[in-house]
């Protein structure tokens, strides 16, 4: 599903943000990026929807050449993928089912098909019965779940999450991560970038562990922390 072959990234102002990056991640996963703030986890997830381009090396994502991709051919990758980002990115002006609907409209669904989805995945999030409510009516883990909604209304193949809880308590967080166990059990990819130690530890995933742009370890069923060295490395 995702593939990077010797993936270096050096942003503009020559900051080498990714060396040498190898990595498979394969349909039907559900991988953790881990590491420290600015290890590289934001980078990671900026090429593999090709919001950003790789300095060197080869991406490809679902099939799609990403590196070589014509910047006309982006639009349509990326309808096959579902994003969600801490901050939400909720439209402020559209109802809970106005947002989700809205990620429809944009590749053009029937209104019938619409009108069909659109209940059916808030009802998958738990929010059924805050679809005429307004984002800043919501608190932050219900807007998190609208967002999740919106993510998954075109069923995309790929989920990709940069720190979706950073912004909400502990518990509310496990109510998204269990969403996104949900989602992955019923076939989607799904790849997080997180902080969150205990999260980690409890659900034993893949964990890719970055740190100054490069991969430190790579585990199935892994920890957040590497128990060979029991090194606090990671915050
Ligand atoms: N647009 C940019 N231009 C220049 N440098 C950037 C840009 N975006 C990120 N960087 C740098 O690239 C490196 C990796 O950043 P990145 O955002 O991928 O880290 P991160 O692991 O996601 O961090 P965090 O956990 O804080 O989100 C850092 O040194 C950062 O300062």
């Amino acid at each position: 599903m995702i593939n990077f072959e010797n993936v270096t990234k050096i942003y503009q102002n020559g900051t080498l943000a990714l060396t040498n990056i190898n990595l498979k991640i394969n349909k039907g996963d559900f991988t953790f990026f881990i590491g420290q703030s600015g290890s590289g986890k934001s980078t990671l997830i900026k090429l593999i929807l090709r919001e950003e381009e790789a300095t060197e090396g080869i991406v490809s994502v679902n099939g799609f050449n990403v590196s070589t991709m014509l910047r006309k051919e982006i639009p349509f990758f990326r309808r096959s993928i579902g994003v969600v980002f801490q901050d939400f990115r909720l439209l402020p002006g559209k109802t809970v089912y106005e947002n989700v609907a809205f990620a429809m409209q944009v590749v053009e669904a029937l209104p019938k098909e619409i009108r069909r989805r659109v209940p059916t995945v808030l009802g998958l999030v738990g929010l059924s019965n805050k679809a005429k409510a307004y984002p800043n009516q919501l608190s932050g883990g219900e807007q998190q779940r609208v967002a999740l909604a919106r993510a998954l209304v075109n069923n995309p193949v790929l989920l990709v999450a940069d720190e979706p809880t950073g912004n909400l308590d502990p518990e509310t967080s496990w109510g998204i991560m269990n969403l996104l166990a949900e989602v992955n059990q019923m076939g989607t990819t799904v790849v997080v970038a997180t902080h969150e130690k205990n999260i980690v530890d409890t659900m034993k995933k893949r964990v890719i562990a970055l740190s100054k742009g490069e991969i430190i370890r790579d585990q199935e069923k892994g920890q957040y922390e590497d128990e060979d060295t029991n090194h606090q490395i990671y915050n």
